[in-house]
């Protein structure tokens, strides 16, 4: 979604080009329902999925499958674009994981632009992973945690705060190959673009403009939406139901993205947690998750609290009634809680979530981590009342406040974020 908020400003400032979206059928599907422009093509990739069957494995399964498939996938779909239109690709922006597309774009002589989903600092812990795996080394035991002191901008992070992929051992899985080989490629990309803005890590900024000719942070997208925001049903009735809570900043959202469930002691645990606190809460949890809950405690809650299996995040998260949004911390989730100017409680699972909660409650102030690493009863009940209850919570909140107002000039047409997309457009030549 970032990646085609990005194609969607880049074609309305440039409508003479033509930009072919390659992604596949199914991600596609939940995509293109909003309005599109004349000039984006949408292309479907084959995802490495037998054919013909329902794909009914897991999220990191499907991620080892469509890697198998690529790039033929790719060189497939772009020969057929190639074909159909007369006209050659004359760039490539690709996820920044799909690394093998810098040798794709050097075959055909055309600058390569990897786009980074995540945050800056995640980004910055992968470009220093010979650092960090050196000053591992160097400690007693390999289990230490070591300080991150030697990267601008993460000194208040430590090695625990880092994805274990970052370390490629003998049994390296397709996530950590996939990290590494990006780390990799890297330096032969033209530019490296970001779905975030210079001013919310202006240290690690400087830091990476240092070491990419073309270091562009261009979002947060949901804030440089080229098209007005679609009107959504509330097909689950969840925006009524803020509608219908009495007081402003009432409510916790809760919601682990796409990927995660929490384990079922934790989720017994923040089920406790929210039933002793009695905050009204609005809780987007997966179907197989809630069978998972403790016996009863849909019934005991109903009068405060609702559950849903897909919620309009972005819609709830802007609503007045909602006060504090309890994450796994994707980087999505963070920019849309930024965006509404909602604090955080932290509960990181995988990959950059650990690295982006320690910024949230360290580096960028707007929320806290539960206390130990995962949700206890008693963690869940005093962040619960930190962040609703208290000057703290109070401050955070004032906090999350003056980064949106840094978020909306970085998008503003004289913004550093919208001058990065200038630039883009010039360095791939559609200018
Ligand atoms: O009920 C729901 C649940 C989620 N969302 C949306 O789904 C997205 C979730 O994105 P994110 O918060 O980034 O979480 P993941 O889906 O887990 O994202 C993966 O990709 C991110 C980078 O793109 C990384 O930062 C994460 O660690 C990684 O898990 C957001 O736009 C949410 O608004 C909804 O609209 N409704």
């Amino acid at each position: 979604a970032p990646l085609l908020a990005l194609v969607r400003r880049m074609a309305a400032s440039a409508p003479h080009a033509l930009f072919s979206f390659f992604n596949s059928a199914t991600s596609n599907a939940t995509l293109f329902n909003a309005t599109a422009h004349d000039n984006i093509r949408v292309r479907d990739v084959w995802d490495g999925a037998p054919r013909g069957k329902p794909f009914t494995g897991s999220h990191f399964e499907a991620i080892g499958l469509f890697l198998e498939a690529s790039p033929g996938n790719f060189e497939t779909a772009i020969r057929e674009a190639e074909r159909e239109t007369g006209l050659e690709i004359r760039c490539l922006i690709t996820d920044a994981f799909l690394w093998f597309s810098s040798d794709m774009a050097e075959k055909r002589g055309v600058p390569w632009v990897p786009f980074w989903t995540a945050a800056s600092c995640s980004l910055s812990s992968h470009v220093y992973t010979d650092q960090i795996v050196r000053a591992i080394e160097s400690t007693e035991t390999a289990k230490q945690e070591k300080a991150l002191s030697f990267i601008p901008g993460l000194e208040m992070a430590t090695t625990a705060d880092l994805p274990p992929e970052i370390f490629l051992g003998n049994n390296a899985s397709p996530l950590a190959i996939t990290i590494n080989k990006m780390v990799e490629h890297l330096p032969r990309s033209t530019a490296v673009v970001l779905n975030s803005f210079e001013e919310i890590d202006p240290i690690i900024t400087k830091d990476l403009k240092s070491k990419f000719p073309n270091f562009l942070n261009v979002g947060p997208s949901i804030l440089a939406s080229a098209a007005p925001a679609a009107a959504i049903a509330d097909e689950t009735g969840c925006l009524s139901w803020l509608g219908s809570q009495n007081r402003p900043k009432s409510v916790v959202y809760i919601s682990f993205g796409t990927v995660i469930t929490p384990p079922e002691n934790e989720l017994a645990a923040l089920c406790e947690g929210l039933e002793t606190c009695r905050f009204p809460f609005l809780w987007s949890i997966k179907d197989h998750a809630m069978k998972s809950l403790p016996n009863g405690f849909v019934d005991r809650t109903n009068s405060f609290g609702k559950m849903v299996a897909w919620a309009p995040q972005q819609q709830i998260l802007a609503h007045e009634s909602v006060g504090v949004f309890i994450s796994h911390c994707g980087w999505n989730s963070i920019s849309e809680s930024i965006a509404s100017c909602v604090p955080l409680i932290c509960r990181p699972f995988f990959g950059d979530q650990k690295l982006n909660s320690r910024m949230v409650q360290d580096s960028w102030g707007i929320g806290v981590r539960v206390e130990g690493g995962v949700f206890t009863k008693s963690g869940t009940i005093q962040c619960l009342r930190e962040l609703m209850t208290t000057e703290k919570g109070a401050k955070m909140r004032e906090n999350v406040s003056l980064l949106r107002k840094k978020a909306v000039a970085a998008v503003d047409s004289q913004g550093s974020s919208s001058k990065n997309v200038d630039k883009l457009l010039e360095i791939i030549g559609a200018r």
